[in-house]
């Protein structure tokens, strides 16, 4: 699909993909009440994949900017829109007007198609057009008019989300007749608080012009609801992407281009999304995209000092711990579901074969408030499903709920919305360095999982008790050198655990997975924008 920028692909059972085949045309003049005559020179035909407009006009105003005539050539009176770029389409006192996405690389742009019908008699034939065009545009699952609440991090982005919602994002749900509601964030945990008071009667969607902050904050505002599961269940949440990582945008649209999101957002057909209730001390978080404990948390966010290298702090950091052979030790408790990897990759293709299937779910009024959590917290003894396992040498802790954590990190790969499973890699500290740094660019194209040093599991529940980081390395001059050169700044930390990309205390936490608990707009109904394993 054209819409598509990331290398990602696309699902061939997609009802809006686009063939662009003008050959349609053909094929659909037989079909009748497909074309509507304009006037004696313009077609509009609903054809098998997209619009198709026909013009004789075309070719003469086409024609006319070819250089001096010297390199005039015919020129196509067609033009195809696919149905998935059809924003909007409306007949008024004879005119029509559609809306759609012109996509040129990794961006769009919303145009008009517009045009007086000349025979007066045909209204009602236009009306009834009109309204089988937009049952192309819009098919069955995909939301028109999507009501949509709008959160702007006006520090997001590097201070770009304002500029970016105004040129790339309003537009393209304007043109689709979306009724939004935007407001700027004005603190840190703002956002939460709006997703807590929010009618949910009257929106949709709430959508994070931001990085994955925002919309971490708005599924924990709307679990601190009393009509918690309702809220979750009738809520979309979305992101345009403003960011740095948009982990959410590019899993669920694809992309993390803010026009082309905006057009997915758009299209977005209502998926459950399983969320993982996390138990720290007396606090509960609910989680979305990912839970990581000593590298990659701190790489992420114990890196201050190396902020001016843009995003390269990341693999820069990384690197340097890989290469000292970093070890986070931890007692970790889990309930493994599967960990066999070919069981695995068989469940997530099965999986993406159905995911064509209806997604939608009833609802039952009498679930207001959150279920209880299967395995307790953190403060009660632990789970008998929970067996423990010795991390003494742990490397890398990464447990996740979706595919892409960055544009350049796939490393979930058999990662689904709702399969009721966290997706969990452990990889130990000990890895010979040749092997960490093929992992590395491994991790770009969603193959870490074929290392036989990478343990992928499906896990319901887990407790780990990350280990003081002074009883944690025997080599203190190493430790010394990589923290130096890896960033650390000059505060005195124990270590990091990041969940969804914020930090929370270095202390023992509990998670387990609350399947289909909150809901998101996807692009394919039931899965994220990448393949899977191979
Ligand atoms: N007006 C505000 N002032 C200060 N902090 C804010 C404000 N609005 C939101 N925040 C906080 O900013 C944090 C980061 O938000 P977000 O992830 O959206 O942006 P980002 O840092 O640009 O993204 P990324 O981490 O992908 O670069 C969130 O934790 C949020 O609470």
């Amino acid at each position: 699909m054209s819409a598509n920028s990331s290398p990602i692909n696309a699902d061939t059972s997609n009802p809006f993909d686009d063939h662009a085949d003008v050959e349609g045309v053909e094929h659909n003049d037989h079909n009748a009440g497909a074309t509507l005559y304009v006037d004696r020179n313009v077609t509009l035909t609903i054809g098998s994949d997209c619009l198709v407009l026909l013009d004789e006009g075309l070719r003469e105003r086409r024609e006319v900017s070819d250089c001096c005539g010297i390199l005039r050539k015919r020129r196509k009176n067609t033009h195809a829109v696919p149905y998935y770029n059809v924003l909007w389409a409306k007949v008024q006192d004879s005119e029509i007007t559609i809306s759609y996405a012109h996509v040129a690389g990794n961006a769009c742009r919303v145009r008009r198609i517009h045009y007086v019908i000349l025979d007066k008699t045909i209204d009602t034939f236009a009306q009834r057009w009109v309204q089988r065009l937009l049952d192309r545009a819009y098919p069955q699952g995909c939301t028109r008019r999507k009501r949509i609440k709008v959160l702007i991090n006006p520090f997001g982005g590097q201070g770009r989300a304002q500029k970016i919602w105004t040129r790339d994002l309003e537009p393209v749900l304007a043109a689709a007749n979306c009724d939004v509601d935007a407001e700027k964030t004005g603190y840190r945990g703002h956002a939460g608080e709006i997703a807590e008071k929010l009618d949910v009667e009257a929106f949709d969607v709430v959508g994070c012009a931001s990085g994955d902050g925002i919309p971490h904050e708005v599924f924990n505002g709307l679990a601190r609801r009393a009509d918690a599961k309702r809220a979750l269940r009738e809520v979309a949440v979305c992101q345009f992407p403003c960011g740095s990582g948009n982990g959410m945008s590019l899993n669920c649209c694809g992309t993390d281009s803010p026009s082309l999101a905006a057009l997915a957002i758009v299209k977005g057909i209502n998926t459950p999304l399983d969320l993982t209730a996390i138990t720290q001390g007396d606090k509960t978080y609910y989680s979305f995209l990912s839970q990581s404990v000593g590298i990659i948390a701190e790489t992420d966010l114990g890196t201050e000092s190396l902020r001016w290298m843009g995003s390269f702090r990341f693999t820069w950091g990384l690197l340097v711990r890989l290469l000292g052979k970093t070890v986070y030790p931890a007692e970790l408790s889990v309930a493994v579901e599967t960990s066999d990897k070919s069981a695995i990759r068989e469940a997530h293709r099965k999986a993406r074969e159905q995911s064509s299937a209806a997604h939608a779910r009833g609802y039952e009024e009498a679930e207001q408030s959150l279920p209880p959590l299967k395995y307790g917290t953190v403060r009660d003894p632990m789970p008998e499903d929970f067996k423990s396992e010795d991390q003494s040498t742990l490397g890398n802790f990464w447990v996740g709920n979706m595919c892409w954590m960055s544009p350049d990190v796939c490393f979930f790969s058999a990662a689904l919305p709702a399969d009721g499973k966290m997706d969990m890699v452990t990889i130990d500290g000990n890895t010979p360095r040749l092997e960490s740094l093929a992992m590395m660019t491994a991790v770009e194209k969603g193959t870490i999982m074929d290392f036989d040093c990478v343990n992928y599991r499906k896990v319901s529940g887990y407790r780990i008790n990350p280990l003081p980081a002074s009883e944690a390395s025997k080599k203190e001059w190493r430790k010394k050198i990589v923290e130096r050169l890896g960033g650390a700044g000059n505060e005195k930390v124990d270590g990091y655990i990041s969940i969804d990309g914020e930090r929370v205390p270095y202390e023992a936490y509990q998670a387990e997975i609350v399947p289909g608990l909150a809901t998101v707009l996807c692009k394919h109904a039931g899965v994220f924008e990448f393949d899977g394993p191979k």
